[in-house]
């Protein structure tokens, strides 16, 4: 098939470079129409700030020439005396001259700075402003204000004056009073002279009509006229007073002229009569009154007349204060002109706004539409590559999910580039499902086929054999020893084995034979062409001699074993399902390990049935449990020295109904292996610990805990149950545990320990020296007693070795302050060993078997009364 011309060069740039010129475009699709988006913005941007910056001041300044106006009339307000002539009164607090000044001063320098700032603002924005018109207002405002400052100072200065004149007028007025009174008294006085003087004449007879018409004429000529002279002057001086009292009341300037003629006839009337009187006042003797009252008519003349006169002072006042109001009427015209120029400002601002406003909106809906335009660019671009990729990278892996799901069920599946396609995503499909397909069918550490494969391969042959004759062998192998290294020597190393003991048996395989890693330190083989059981038989002779070689494992020598199981099949039988095959190798490996390891067995049918009995045991087992087949025996522990009894260990026992009497041996093992250890574990140990609190006088017992009970969860608190609900003290419980518990999982083991310790219990370790980690063990956990496997007490005295091994053990155990506990003693030799070794207690048929709890309770008794070994024929055999 011809390679599309794209496809040849899309190959050619790769997948990086396609990617970089999609990412290329859509970078050039959106980046054009975003940058103009975002000139457009910046524009706007511009806009809007034009606006904040120029025409909003532009506004605010417009305003500030009314603020500055409003202030003038406020300056004014306080400035103005509020004149007696217009009000009647003062009008507040007036300020003194230089404040005001100073205040109309500051007014008008802001006025002038606002009208600067304007002109700039318009020069900045082009706006036509009124700015000279503005100037024209601010310098007739200004103006205005001044002479109306001036006029009301004028008006304030002639009401003064005017005052001055009155209170002249009143002193002079109050002068000519006391005259006139005086010229009236003394005329008066002389008048009382005459009329005595008349009165004594005619009482004395004495009376001429000459000496009378003296008398009467010194009366009508010398006395009378001088008081008909005086009352006239007081007449005219009252008028003068209510004329002086209208005027000051008097605001229009028209009857003020009126009102003063009358003073200045009455004031000229006044002299006349005046002069007369004085010619009189002459005669008799009182021309200084005459000459003080003439003083004192002048006086009230120029108080009243005259160009400084009461009456011209008035006429000033009045003629101010008509100048002060033509000033504020004049100012509220050029508040009404500054108005209008404040119209015509803000309708200037308000179309200069406008248009600014909508040349940024236009400016913004252009970006908008730029931006929108690089979305949807970038949009489609992503849509259409995205599409493209989708295809391209979905079909591949379409094809993938199909192929990996073909591998899950099994299915085999050739050809994988041709299943899945090519190009870049395809290849990568390929690498991927090649990759998944090695890890889904091998073993990860030895690179071997694991148990799937496995299955597939012996399918496959078994389908072979059936087909076209001839036979195959599955072996089954199970390596020994092998945890034990893992344990030891760290999973690195066992990890390491493993890689090794793979490649061993390889080298003894044919090509066409399949080995295989089925889990753990289990492998299988599928033998092709395995006619005779001697193939299959050598070829485990050849595999049990290649893995028997130790194994350097980087500085250490590792020696393991193998156990094989065989199957074979062959022909017609063939016809079998790989899984039966590979049950009956396991089967038969079993029964090779039961027999003594390190060897192989073929796979025979009684294998199956022992198989079955091996289930059936478990059915029972958990029947067992709940129907109370179980029972404790107790072994008697005693000291060495007097061998005193100082203890118990529990021992579990299966009253089997059919069976008979079932090993722990035997059941423990397959308990551990199905669980059932745990239920099994808690019964032996409530039942132990309730038992033995029944007894006060025996001092502890011994309880067994397997490994599988003591890592389940809430072991201790189990333990602490079993002693609260018993009542038996913490000290007399001691657990007995194998080094195995401490294999795994050491520091969360040795926490549990410590737990348990805790509660006051007693820790042993059971079987010490079957493993090869009992020894530094030892040293994390301070163990209260060990108990030193019965196979070295077995030889004690015929083997030099197990001598020189316990001696040792005893050695180490005595340094390290650990009681010592010997299992299986069944002689007197083998005691008095022990005890020459230092070993402190023992156990075993020579001092008891295990035996129930009421023969425990009888052999308990004995022991008080005879205080001595128990005889072993005295006491039941378990
Ligand atoms: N987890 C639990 N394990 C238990 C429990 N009860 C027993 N066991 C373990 O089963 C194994 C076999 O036990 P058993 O058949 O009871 O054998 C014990 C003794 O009968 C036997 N023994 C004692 N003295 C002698 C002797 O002089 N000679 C001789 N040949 N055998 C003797 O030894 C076994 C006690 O061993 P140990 O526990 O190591 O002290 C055994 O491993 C038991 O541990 C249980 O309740 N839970």
């Amino acid at each position: 098939m011809r390679t599309p011309m794209w496809h040849r060069l899309g190959g050619a740039i790769g997948l990086r470079g396609r990617l970089t010129i999609a990412f290329l475009a859509t970078a050039l699709v959106m980046g054009i129409p975003a940058a103009g988006g975002v000139y457009l913005l910046m524009k706007a941007g511009e806009r809007v700030s034009f606006l904040t910056g120029s025409v909003t001041p532009m506004r605010a300044e417009s305003g500030t020439l009314v603020d500055n106006l409003h202030a003038l009339r406020d300056a004014l307000q306080v400035g103005l005396s509020g004149s007696r002539t217009r009000g009647g009164g003062t009008a507040g607090s007036v300020a003194a001259p230089d404040v005001v000044e100073a205040r109309m001063e500051g007014i008008d320098r802001d006025w002038s700075a606002a009208i600067s700032r304007l002109r700039t603002l318009a020069g900045l924005t082009g706006a036509n402003l009124p700015i000279d018109q503005a100037e024209r207002v601010h310098a007739e405002a200004m103006r205005l204000a001044s002479a109306l400052i001036a006029a009301d100072r004028a008006e304030v200065a002639a009401m003064d004056a005017r005052e001055d004149r009155i209170a002249a007028f009143r002193a002079a007025r109050q002068r000519m009073n006391e005259i006139l009174r005086d010229i009236t008294s003394a005329a008066d006085a002389q008048m009382t002279l005459t009329e005595e003087r008349a009165k004594t004449t005619e009482q004395a007879k004495t009376a001429t009509p000459e000496s009378m018409a003296a008398l009467l004429s010194e009366v009508l000529t010398g006395i009378y006229p001088r008081l008909v002279g005086a009352d006239k002057l007081l007449q005219g001086l009252d008028r003068l007073d209510e004329l002086a009292a209208i005027h000051a009341a008097q605001h229009d300037a028209a009857p003020l002229g009126a009102i003063e003629t009358g003073a200045s006839t009455i004031l000229r009337n006044s002299a006349v009569y005046l002069r007369r009187l004085a010619g009189r006042l002459e005669e008799a003797g009182q021309g200084k009154n005459a000459r003080d009252a003439g003083k004192a008519l002048d006086d009230i003349r120029t108080a009243l007349l005259g160009p400084d006169g009461a009456f011209a002072k008035q006429r000033e006042a009045l003629a101010s204060a008509a100048a002060v109001e033509q000033c504020r009427l004049a100012l509220i015209g050029v508040e009404a002109d500054l108005r209008s120029l404040l119209f015509a400002v803000t309708r200037l601002t308000r179309a200069l706004e406008e248009s600014v406003t909508a040349e940024a909106r236009r400016w913004s809906r252009d970006a908008l539409a730029g931006l929108l335009a690089a979305g949807l660019g970038a949009t489609s671009l992503a849509l259409c590559l995205g599409l493209v990729s989708a295809r391209r990278l979905t079909a591949p892996l379409q094809r993938l999910n199909e192929a990996v799901a073909a591998m899950a069920e099994g299915r085999p599946f050739t050809n994988i580039t041709g299943l899945i396609g090519g190009g870049d995503i395809g290849s990568v499909a390929v690498s991927v499902l090649e990759r998944t397909a090695h890890l889904a069918t091998h073993d990860t550490l030895t690179g071997l086929p694991n148990r799937a494969l496995f299955r597939d391969r012996l399918t496959q042959c078994l389908a072979e054999c059936h087909r076209d004759g001839g036979a195959v062998a599955v072996l089954y192998l199970d390596l020994d020893r092998f945890k034990e290294v893992n344990d030891s020597l760290g999973h690195a190393a066992g990890d390491r084995l493993l890689v090794q003991v793979a490649a061993r048996i390889k080298a003894t395989l044919r090509e066409s034979d399949t080995l295989a890693r089925l889990g753990g330190d289990e492998f299988a083989i599928v033998q092709r062409g395995a006619s005779q059981p001697s193939d299959a038989e050598a070829l485990c002779l050849r595999i049990i001699a290649t893995v028997k070689d130790p194994f350097d494992l980087g500085g250490h020598q590792a020696s393991i074993g193998v156990s094989i199981g065989v199957a074979i099949r062959a022909a017609e039988a063939a016809a079998v399902d790989s899984g039966i095959l590979i049950q009956e190798a396991d089967v038969a490996l079993y029964r090779s390990k039961e027999e003594g390891r390190g060897t192989f067995r073929f796979f025979q049918e009684e294998m199956n049935r022992r198989l079955q009995e091996r289930k059936a045991l478990e059915a029972d087992l958990r029947r067992a449990l709940s129907e109370g087949e179980l029972r404790l025996y107790y072994q008697p522990q005693v000291s060495t020295n007097g061998e005193r009894l100082v203890g118990a260990e529990a021992l579990i026992r299966w009253q089997h109904p059919e069976r008979g009497n079932v090993r722990p041996d035997q059941f423990i093992p397959l308990a551990e292996e199905t669980g059932l250890i745990v239920p099994i574990g808690d019964w032996v140990l409530r039942t132990a610990c309730r038992q033995v609190a029944e007894w006060p006088a025996l001092g502890r017992v011994a309880v067994n805990v397997s490994p599988v009970q003591f890592r389940q969860a809430g072991f201790a608190d189990k333990v602490r149950d079993a002693l609260v609900s018993s009542g038996l003290e913490a000290s007399r419980l001691e657990l007995e545990i194998t080094e195995s518990i401490l294999l795994n999982d050491t520091e969360e083991m040795l926490a549990i320990l410590a737990e348990l310790r805790e509660l006051g219990v007693s820790i042993a370790m059971d079987d010490f020296g079957t493993g090869y980690s009992s020894l530094g063990y030892l040293r994390k956990f301070r163990f209260d007693k060990i108990k030193i496997d019965r196979s070295f007490v077995r030889n004690l005295g015929e083997s030099p070795d197990s001598t020189a091994i316990i001696r040792a053990v005893l050695g180490m155990s005595r340094a390290l302050g650990i009681r010592s506990n010997a299992e299986g003693v069944e002689d007197m030799g083998q005691m008095a060993l022990l005890s020459q070794e230092g070993c402190e207690e023992a156990q075993g048929f020579l001092f008891g078997h295990p035996m129930p709890a009421d023969e425990f309770s009888g052999f308990m008794a004995i022991r008080e009364v005879r205080g001595t070994a128990a005889d072993p024929q005295t006491v039941n055999a378990t």
